[in-house]
């Protein structure tokens, strides 16, 4: 059995371990600063195992050496953002987990691929990548799946249509920023744009945009976690069942798409390696310009991290 060890046991990683456990994908354990947080929610868990025959173990933990041997290790530790509020507005509190988080990957996990979610995900997955010492290819970030399933809900909603015959793509970073491509989503292979006029198109990318934002209106306290939590069980399936699937994750980029030093949502084939390849688009000047508009947001995200933080040497905020 695989091994799955999730990093912070709060929305988002105790709904990630509920879609994990569904589907038998690996063992799991939650580890969480709270005492007796994660042991009661995987105890929760465990118990609904016999109704949901899921064969699984769940265990919960406070001490990150419980994470040893894990094949996938998940971050989702750390604050979620407010009404009003930009996932960037989460840098200085989120950095000093993910340093904590990624330093014990490092000595426990050592060989594990690891998932950063903690936001602001473009930069939390540099700061993971720096601190484990990691291989490129082992460090990925959770936005692409979020934000494509986010576009292909919108389409399908629209057109009163299944939605598992939608397939979109979205690339950038995750901000308001990011680029929904329209050239590349379709349903059940027909173009959306013989589906529907530009305007609607248009429209169903600016709420794409925002999804995130969306609910952390209607929600006023927290963020989404039941669709960032399947993202996450979809990328661990892909990796332990070495799926070789495409999906847009945030990957480190070195010259790809014409980016260098910097974390962007791209297509990528994810297998048991992680990031076995990244997928090059040949994009549109329009689709590259947006592309463009959102890789600053990132570097501008980078900057601000270079102004309180270097690699190794800890940040201000971190202890
Ligand atoms: N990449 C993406 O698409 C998404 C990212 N997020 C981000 O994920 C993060 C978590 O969100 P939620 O689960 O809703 O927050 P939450 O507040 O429900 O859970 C976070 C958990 O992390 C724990 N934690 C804090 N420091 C820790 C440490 N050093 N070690 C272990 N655990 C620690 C907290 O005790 C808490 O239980 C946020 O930063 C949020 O912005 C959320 C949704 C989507
Ligand atoms: O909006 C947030 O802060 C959480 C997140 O990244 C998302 O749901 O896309």
């Amino acid at each position: 059995m695989h091994k799955v060890s999730i990093i912070g046991a709060g929305h988002v990683g105790a709904t990630a371990v509920y879609y994990i456990a569904e589907k038998n994908l690996a063992d799991i354990v939650m580890v969480d600063v709270v005492e007796g947080l994660p042991q009661a929610k995987a105890l929760d868990y465990l118990h609904a195992a016999p109704m949901r025959k899921y064969s699984v173990h769940i265990s919960g933990t406070n001490d990150y050496k419980d994470i040893i041997d894990s094949d996938v290790v998940v971050i989702t530790a750390g604050i979620p953002r407010k009404p009003g509020m930009d996932r960037m507005d989460l840098m200085k509190i989120n950095v000093g987990i993910a340093k904590k988080a990624s330093l014990a990957i490092a000595e426990y996990a050592p060989n594990a691929i690891v998932i950063v979610v903690s936001n602001p995900l473009d930069i939390i997955a540099m700061v993971t990548l720096q601190e484990s010492g990691f291989a490129l290819k082992k460090v990925i970030g959770m936005a692409g799946v979020l934000d494509s399933t986010r576009f292909r809900y919108f389409i399908a909603q629209e057109l009163n249509v299944w939605p598992g015959d939608v397939m979109a793509m979205v690339l950038g970073g995750h901000g308001d920023s990011m680029v929904p491509l329209s050239r590349y989503t379709r349903v059940n292979g027909i173009p959306v744009s013989e589906l529907m006029d530009q305007a609607t198109i248009d429209q169903l990318i600016d709420r794409t945009r925002t999804g995130g934002g969306e609910i952390v209106s209607l929600l006023k306290k927290g963020s989404a976690f039941y669709a960032p939590g399947a993202s996450v069980a979809k990328m661990v399936e892909a990796i332990v069942k070495d799926e070789k699937r495409v999906l847009p994750v945030s990957a480190y980029l070195r010259g790809e798409y014409g980016y260098y030093d910097v974390f962007l949502g791209v297509p990528v084939l994810l297998g048991r390696n992680g990031i076995e390849k990244i997928i090059q688009l040949d994009l549109t000047p329009d689709e590259k310009q947006a592309l463009d508009q959102s890789a600053l947001g990132v570097k501008k995200g980078v900057e601000t991290l270079r102004s309180f933080y270097r690699p190794g040497l800890g940040s201000d905020s971190s202890e």
